[in-house]
């Protein structure tokens, strides 16, 4: 999992930081929410020395997709937020503009970070001040600042901090504290113990007017910079402005440890869509199985449509990011498939999240002869390796047409359950093969 930083031929900007494209609100739906200008800074220059791995956590990859690349496009939807600048290491900074061309992201403006995340946060900021020539950063009313290994959050409560901040100076996101914090002797005795009720953990994200952030950074200390972990307090402490205190909710979690890797993992593929839509063709086998299917996944919580053919409807399923199955009784629908792989090219959609499209081939002729299953296997393969540069994972699945009713019911059900693990995993190690039921 080691970053892979190809160098890129990008003019590094004499504040020490590469603009990709910039968005704009202009004319987007939802920024009449907010009447001032809201930039975000996204500390992402550490190392994620508690992961106890090599790559930094905040590259780390979930399906494909580095997890930072999940906590920018949670602020680059929100469309009242015009600027993101994100601070990554030195080391980092030709990976992090890769991930930005990658995944299409927008609004970002990448900057060269500090030893710590104080001094990392500080040169976000400086992002935004003019350095004699003119900065292609506006300078916004209001700045969140969010460590880029939070990638929960959501528009609602960025709105809420936001405006708490506008309004009070500065707003900070905070949560129950879990363990009781104690104090302890210089010989490593119980000291004495907080009431935990008066207490709260502070979170990110955090808010601020963007003069009195950048005033306290100018004002700190070398000890702040160096030991400090609060922003909230440099408001307080050099511009005396007291927070307003929000509390968030649970998925605002800092991944620290490596085990928060793994419960991001987990956490990421749940809010990917389940959905599937079911292509049939015409023959009568093909529409009976997917109607068995649709019955069963439905039965598995998942939503399952069924269409005869792929034209003219597929943009209405990729917009949403469903999933395919295309139950045919021949080899001859890889042509659809690879119409639907051209389909998803074109329309970029699953740059930012895998698609799932399995095919399910019905044999019908009993048992399938092992070259006709070596014939198909390759085919898969060879579809499947492409349709992967496209983000989409194809898995081949043959189903014997067994006579009986219960051999029958026990095939589909079989049939259900392998469908519903292939889109809930997206396990790409399983791409490209031909699975038999
Ligand atoms: N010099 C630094 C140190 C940290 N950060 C960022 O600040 C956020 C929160 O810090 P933390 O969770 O402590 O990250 P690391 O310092 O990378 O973790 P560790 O202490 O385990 O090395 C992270 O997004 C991290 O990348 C930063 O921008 N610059
Ligand atoms: O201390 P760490 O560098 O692990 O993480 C930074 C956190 O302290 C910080 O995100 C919140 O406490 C809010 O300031």
């Amino acid at each position: 999992m080691e970053p892979k930083g190809d160098n890129i031929d990008r003019p590094l900007h004499p504040a020490g930081f590469m603009t990709c494209e910039t968005g704009s609100n202009e004319g987007l739906p939802g920024c009449g929410s907010i009447d001032f200008t809201v930039a975000v800074v996204l500390p992402a220059g550490g190392s994620g020395e508690r992961t106890g791995l090599l790559t930094p956590k905040q590259f780390c990859k979930f399906l494909n997709r580095p997890l930072i690349s999940y906590t920018i496009q949670a602020f680059e939807r929100v469309a009242w937020i015009e600027n993101i600048v994100v601070v990554v290491a030195k080391d980092n900074l030709d990976l992090m503009v890769n991930i930005v061309q990658q995944f299409g992201h927008k609004k970002v403006t990448v900057v060269l970070g500090g030893s710590t995340r104080h001094r990392s946060i500080f040169k976000g900021l400086q992002a935004f001040q003019g350095r004699g020539d003119e900065s292609p950063l506006t300078k916004p009313k209001v700045v969140i600042i969010h460590d880029a290994v939070r990638p929960f959050v959501e528009e609602d409560f960025l709105l809420k901090i936001a405006v708490a901040a506008r309004e009070q100076g500065a707003s900070g996101a905070i949560r129950p504290l879990v363990s009781t914090v104690i104090a302890t002797t210089s010989e490593g005795y119980l000291d004495h113990s907080l009431e935990r009720v008066k207490y709260r953990a502070s979170e990110m994200p955090q808010g601020f007017m963007y003069d009195i952030i950048y005033q306290a950074y100018v004002q700190c200390s070398e000890a702040d910079f160096e030991f400090g972990t609060e922003c909230l307090h440099l408001a307080l402490q050099y511009c005396g402005t007291n927070a307003k205190l929000i509390e968030g909710p649970s998925t605002l979690w800092k991944v620290t440890y490596k085990r928060d890797l793994f419960a991001a993992e987990s956490i990421i593929k749940e809010t990917l869509s389940q959905a599937a839509c079911v292509v049939t063709g015409v023959c009568a086998e093909s529409t009976q199985l997917a109607h068995a299917l649709q019955k069963r996944l439905g039965a598995l919580d998942m939503q399952v449509d069924i269409i005869s053919t792929l034209l003219r409807s597929t943009g209405k399923f990729i917009s949403k990011s469903w999933n395919f199955i295309h139950v045919t009784v021949s080899n001859s629908c890889l042509e659809d498939v690879q119409e639907l792989v051209r389909t998803f090219e074109e329309s970029g959609h699953a740059v930012l999240y895998p698609v799932v499209l399995i095919l399910v081939q019905l044999d019908v002729s009993e048992q399938s002869s092992a070259s006709e299953r070596m014939a198909m296997l390759g085919a898969i393969r060879d579809v499947a390796t492409e349709a992967r540069r496209r983000n989409i994972l194809l898995y081949g699945i043959l189903l014997n047409h067994v006579q009986g009713a219960e051999k029958w019911q026990e095939a589909v059900e079989n049939l259900s359950q392998i469908t519903a693990a292939l889109i809930k995993e997206r396990n790409p190690a399983l791409t490209g093969q031909l699975l038999w039921v």
